[in-house]
């Protein structure tokens, strides 16, 4: 058993292939207002002619953190969607139109996603939870949760422990059928529950000390686009788009 979206809510989950990013459209089908989560910037055209067709009108452009691996979309949005405003935590460092902190709710429509504080990934990490009939239904995890998996914890203000405490306390505590949308995926995966990771996440599953230890040993290069996307994001995107280094 799974949970479902709220009736009139609108969802199509997109994806940019080379940060394999997933960005979230959600919409009210009355008012038609709608919002992006983690959009990206080699992806905003496509994002905004998904709005355009289902004849919405975007008015946030939300970030779960500051990205290290891929540009935001939120500073081509602005430019291109007057209606667009720029969403990211406060405690990101970042500047933005609106800078959100734990229990605030980004309403759109008669919809609203509830902010959860959950960093560890970043300092500035947030999970985004809708809610149907005041029941948690489904929750946008970032990089905080992957499928199986968790955000690295190797810069940006990383620390294990947080994310290990935060993703338990905050995420890992809805109810077990509530669906989990993660930031990335790197096998295809698309969604997960709860009652899922709490069986099977190879990480989050072990005891905090374990994960601490998985954590400082996971080995992995770092971003490919990390010096240019941090830069940038700290701006959520408004800003002159440096040329990837090839
Ligand atoms: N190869 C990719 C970067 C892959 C990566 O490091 N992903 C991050 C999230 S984006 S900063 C991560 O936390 N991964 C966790 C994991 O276990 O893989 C690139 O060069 O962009």
């Amino acid at each position: 058993m799974s949970s479902s979206f709220p009736i009139g809510l609108i969802f199509r989950q997109l994806f940019e292939r080379n940060s394999s990013t997933y960005t979230y459209m959600l919409a009210d089908d009355e008012s038609k207002e709608a919002v992006l989560i983690d959009p990206v910037l080699e992806t905003v055209d496509r994002d905004i002619q998904v709005i355009k067709e289902l004849g919405l009108t975007l008015i946030y452009g939300v970030n779960t953190h500051v990205h290290a691996d891929h540009v935001t979309g939120t500073g081509e949005l602005k430019k291109k969607v007057s209606s667009c405003r720029s969403v990211i935590s406060r405690h990101s460092g970042a500047s933005a139109d609106l800078l959100t902190v734990e229990g605030d709710c980004i309403k759109f429509g008669k919809f609203a996603l509830k902010v959860l504080s959950t960093p560890g990934h970043t300092d500035g990490c947030q999970t985004y939870v809708l809610d149907d009939n005041g029941k948690p239904v489904v929750a946008f995890t970032g990089d905080a949760l992957l499928i199986r998996g968790c955000g690295r914890t190797d810069f940006q203000q990383g620390d294990a422990a947080l994310l290990y405490d935060g993703v338990h306390s905050k995420i890992l505590s809805l109810p077990p059928t509530t669906l989990l949308y993660p930031g990335h995926d790197y096998t295809g995966r698309t969604v997960t529950t709860v009652d899922e990771e709490l069986k099977y996440n190879r990480r989050l599953t072990k005891s905090k000390e374990e994960f601490i230890d998985i954590m400082k040993n996971l080995n992995l290069d770092p971003p490919k686009q990390i010096d240019r996307s941090v830069p940038a994001n700290l701006k959520c995107g408004v800003f002159d788009v440096p040329e990837v280094q090839k």
